[in-house]
């Protein structure tokens, strides 16, 4: 099988113009470049506007339910880079679920985007959501994850020296591309958190969610990190990501803020504008505070709650617009003006969600699981060995039992025991190790790299052969053991049944393992 890295490797070093961006990237790296990708979106920046926004959540059974978002509205303005703060538990992340289209149960208020009401399949084709913990195949190296990414999420029109080109330009100006071929497992976190922001570049989205990207990170990576969002989105993209309590230099990098307390905004507006703000809510922030600290201690409560109200009220919800730079917001008829619906005809054509036939996503993700069960032979070691051990034990305990005629019970009972065991062991196996691939199917499905069908289908072929070798191997050893009849039909039969058996329970390991998701301590 041909590695996808070595894809990589082989469309970067092909064209003799990649010479000067290799011996850049030879060059000691001091921090992320980000000058702007050489690919900028090809389509206007997009307006995002949201209007008594709502989210609900029930606590469980006769628990009721719980408010979190009660009636938020904001303005989210291209090319900017917006920052949603907030103490912990006030909203954040579920705000952001909510704009991103994570979260549609529960969920109240409208989103417009350009100025029309949201069309959920139109709106994920411009946009991803990278959520708070690197969901990455740690076993891949950086350009196997990249490269895969690609043929997911590019046209299969383009040859792999398009492909490569695009992730050479991504690599280069994320800094990574000296680590092109460290496994993503081993990258330091805020390497790895560059790394999901490349992955959801290659289709160069126009909005991105980006949930605590600087969460964990030490102070450098973390602007690294802020500095890479907000280049991005000076070059035309509307990036909104949520974080905690950024120190004052962070603070400055993003342009746009929007605080959240207990479920309701305080403020919108540039970054520059907030310390006025205060000043004429009269909740003046003291000299030589933080403005960051000084809004998160008020949203808090530290000075008390009638401040948060006072603010809420001020800010009405999020409905006001007067701490924005722009002088002239266009509004909403203006903006669809802008937008004509003929131009969004362009942008509809294409017929399925993902970007790439299902046949393609089903050869890629095949390609991915067959370098993941080589690279980590334990899960396939440990099937082979219980097979072996469980096969001799059953054998051993049922020894000759199928030339006696008076043991006839315990050819029963045998064959309860190796029905158990073709149910349990796959389950118990699947429902331990899928709750890990777990998050990054949700992540990679919702950011349309592949269907649910090909996922599906991918992983029980990658799992066929490992199946049929370890259910042989356990079918020869108790058959012979338990000196069943010797005859090829009867033997057929007894193993079809057995794989059957096999591939029924690990779907049922599927179904357990997505529904109860079960947490491995390592
Ligand atoms: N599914 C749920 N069931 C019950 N409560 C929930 C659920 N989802 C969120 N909450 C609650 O809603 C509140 C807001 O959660 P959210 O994750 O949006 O906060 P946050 O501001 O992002 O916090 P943090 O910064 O700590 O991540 C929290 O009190 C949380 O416990």
């Amino acid at each position: 099988m041909m590695l996808a890295g070595a894809q990589i490797e082989e469309s970067v070093s092909y064209t003799p113009e990649k010479a000067s961006v290799s011996i850049a990237a030879k060059e000691p790296q001091k921090h992320v470049v980000a000058q702007g990708l050489t690919r900028v979106p090809s389509t206007d920046p997009v307006d995002i506007q949201f209007t008594n926004i709502t989210c609900t959540v029930r606590l469980g059974f006769n628990k009721g339910s719980k408010q979190i978002l009660h009636g938020v509205n904001g303005r989210l303005r291209p090319k900017q880079l917006v920052a949603i703060m907030g103490p912990s538990g006030a909203g954040k992340s579920t705000l952001l679920d909510v704009l991103s289209g994570y979260r549609v149960t529960g969920v109240g208020g409208a989103v417009f985007i350009n100025g029309r009401g949201r069309i959920m399949k139109r709106f994920k084709k411009m946009s991803c959501y990278i959520q708070q913990d690197d969901r990455l195949q740690g076993l891949l190296t950086v350009s196997e994850n990249m490269a895969l990414a690609a043929q997911l999420k590019l046209s299969t029109k383009l040859d792999k020296y398009e492909k490569g080109e695009v992730i050479e330009d991504i690599l280069t100006n994320l800094g990574l591309y000296e680590h092109m071929n460290t496994r993503a497992g081993q990258l330091s976190g805020g390497q790895r958190k560059r790394l999901s922001i490349a992955l959801e570049l290659i289709n160069n989205p126009l909005i991105m969610f980006l949930d605590e990207p600087t969460t964990g990170l030490d102070s450098s990576s973390c602007s690294q990190v802020v500095q890479l969002c907000q280049s991005l989105a000076h070059q035309g993209r509307t990036i909104v990501c949520t974080v905690h309590q950024p120190s004052a230099s962070l603070f400055a990098l993003f342009d746009h803020v929007y605080i959240l307390a207990a479920g309701q905004c305080l403020y919108q507006g540039t970054t520059k504008n907030l310390v006025p703000y205060l000043d004429q809510a009269g909740v003046p922030c003291p000299m030589y505070h933080n403005p960051a600290d000084y809004i998160i201690e008020l949203a808090c409560g530290e000075y008390g709650e009638d401040k948060i109200k006072l603010l809420t009220t001020k800010a009405e919800n999020g409905r006001v617009l007067d701490y924005f730079d722009e002088t002239d917001i266009p509004s909403m008829e203006a903006l669809r003006k802008q937008n004509p619906l003929s131009v969004l005809r362009e942008q509809d054509t294409g017929s399925g969600t993902e970007e790439t036939p299902q046949s393609n996503q089903l050869s890629v993700l095949m390609k991915r699981g067959f370098l993941k069960a080589k690279r980590d032979a334990t899960m396939t070691h440990l099937r082979l060995i219980v097979n072996v051990v469980v096969g001799i034990m059953l054998g051993s305990l049922f020894i000759n039992a199928g030339n006696d005629s008076s043991r006839v019970l315990e050819n029963y009972n045998l064959l309860f025991a190796i029905l158990m065991h073709h149910m349990m062991s796959p389950m118990m196996l699947t429902i331990l190790t899928f709750p890990a691939e777990m998050s990054i199917l949700s992540k990679e499905h919702f950011n349309r790299w592949y269907s649910l069908g090909s996922y599906y289908i991918s992983i029980t072929v990658v799992d066929l052969p490992i199946s049929i070798v370890s259910c042989a191997i356990f079918s020869v050893i108790v058959y012979t053991m338990s000196s069943q009849p010797l005859e090829v039909a009867r033997f057929s039969m007894f193993f079809a049944i057995s794989l059957y058996t096999v591939l029924v329970a690990q779907s049922f390991g599927l179904m357990i393992g997505a529904a109860f998701n079960v947490v491995v301590s390592t």
